[in-house]
């Protein structure tokens, strides 16, 4: 059983304290949209589609003990909790992704004005309840295309696999996004090794991408961010594939903060680049990376390690929490529910999938 971040069932939302990972496995229950901003704002619960899901079904729990007088209240209601949502944290686009759907979604309901409140609000809280198991859905499909993308590349197999962050089962509803990748090239029994990086500061590696590769007992290393030349240089690494936080249109993405870094350096090796995202990471309103909006957190985040001080209180700190790498070192592409796709062609082809087949919440 792969780990759970999220435990929902109607009126009830869980999520794994990831901050407590990996000595101790605590749910923390999420009570309203209020609890739900404090966990993603503190991560508590972190990823980018894992941020959008908990704030959603966060929406669901506090829709579900309200009652509305009419549409109009409850249209009101959710559109204002959904941009509440959104400002928990600032660069992964998931969370503004589901608002910008779930507003559309809302007024469609109200404005048709065929439904009593409550059938209303029971319509919308199921629409949110949906993005569960369609991002493990999405996921399967995203490990899939981008497995056989890299086997098909790949004269050697079995493959080692960098990667860089947590993308997996604790960053989404479940399989994981460039994990849901290393997942399927177990499964398919084509994996060799994993390096993954501790990556500081938060070490969601070291304490999640690790947690959940014991787990699975999958053949794995972890390795300093700051080892990650000397392993592509020592290591055959056959691909390095990481997650999004936001891809733009011109396919520049930003991602965890050491990312751009082992792009270059993956460059410079030869290694085939990977970014896997679902289609709702895809953010097309900004033009290129240089325009996203970049997360730095706390300084305190970099000086202690689970309250153990490992700087001296008094020195500066920048800790931008992402970087942007740039389209042209994504050089293996850019992994999605709908396939693998070159950075530069992403925005076109994503706009010619069949959009009634891409449903418009989720
Ligand atoms: C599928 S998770 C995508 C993305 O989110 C992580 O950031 P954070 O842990 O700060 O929420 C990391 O950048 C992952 O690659």
């Amino acid at each position: 059983m792969t780990l759970q971040a999220i435990k929902y069932h109607r009126g009830q939302l869980d999520i794994l304290d990831q901050l407590l990972l990996p000595d101790a496995t605590h749910y923390l229950e999420i009570a309203d949209t209020d609890a739900a901003w404090k966990a993603i704002k503190k991560m508590q619960v972190r990823g980018a589609p894992a941020i959008a899901i908990v704030g959603c079904l966060s929406l669901t729990v506090e829709l579900n003990q309200k009652k509305f007088a009419t549409l109009q209240e409850l249209k009101q209601y959710v559109e204002e909790k959904l941009e509440y949502l959104v400002s928990a944290r600032p660069t992964a686009v998931n969370m503004a992704d589901a608002s910008a759907k779930g507003k559309q979604m809302v007024r469609k309901i109200a404005n048709a004005g065929e439904l009593e409140p409550e059938e209303a609000k029971l319509k919308v809280i199921k629409e949110f309840e949906g993005m569960l198991q369609k991002d493990i859905d999405v996921n399967k499909n995203i490990g899939r295309f981008g497995a056989e993308h890299i086997l098909f590349h790949n004269e050697e197999k079995p493959v080692n696999i960098l990667t860089h962050c947590n993308t997996g089962s604790l960053a989404t509803a479940g399989y994981g996004t460039a994990l849901g990748v290393i997942r399927c090239l177990q499964e398919h029994k084509k994996l060799s090794h994993v390096y993954c990086t501790e990556t500081r500061p938060y070490n969601q590696g070291a304490r999640l991408t690790a947690y959940e590769l014991v787990h699975e007992k999958m053949d794995a290393s972890l390795i300093c961010d700051s080892t990650a030349a000397a392993c592509m240089k020592e290591h055959k690494v056959h691909a390095v594939v990481v997650g999004a936080d936001r891809v733009v249109a011109n396919g520049d993405t930003a991602n965890k903060i050491g990312t751009y870094q082992i792009a270059i350096v993956a460059k410079h090796h030869n290694v085939p680049f990977y970014v896997a995202c679902p289609k709702t990471t895809f953010d097309p309103s900004i033009e290129s990376g240089k325009d996203i909006h970049i997360e730095v957190r706390p300084n305190h985040e970099m000086k202690s390690v689970k309250g153990v001080k490992i700087a001296p209180d008094d020195i500066n700190c920048w800790n931008p929490a992402f970087d942007v790498t740039p389209a042209s070192l994504i050089t293996g592409g850019i992994i999605t529910e709908f396939g693998v796709f070159k950075p530069e062609e992403l925005k076109q082809r994503i706009s010619e999938l069949d959009q009634d087949k891409v449903d418009v919440f989720y």
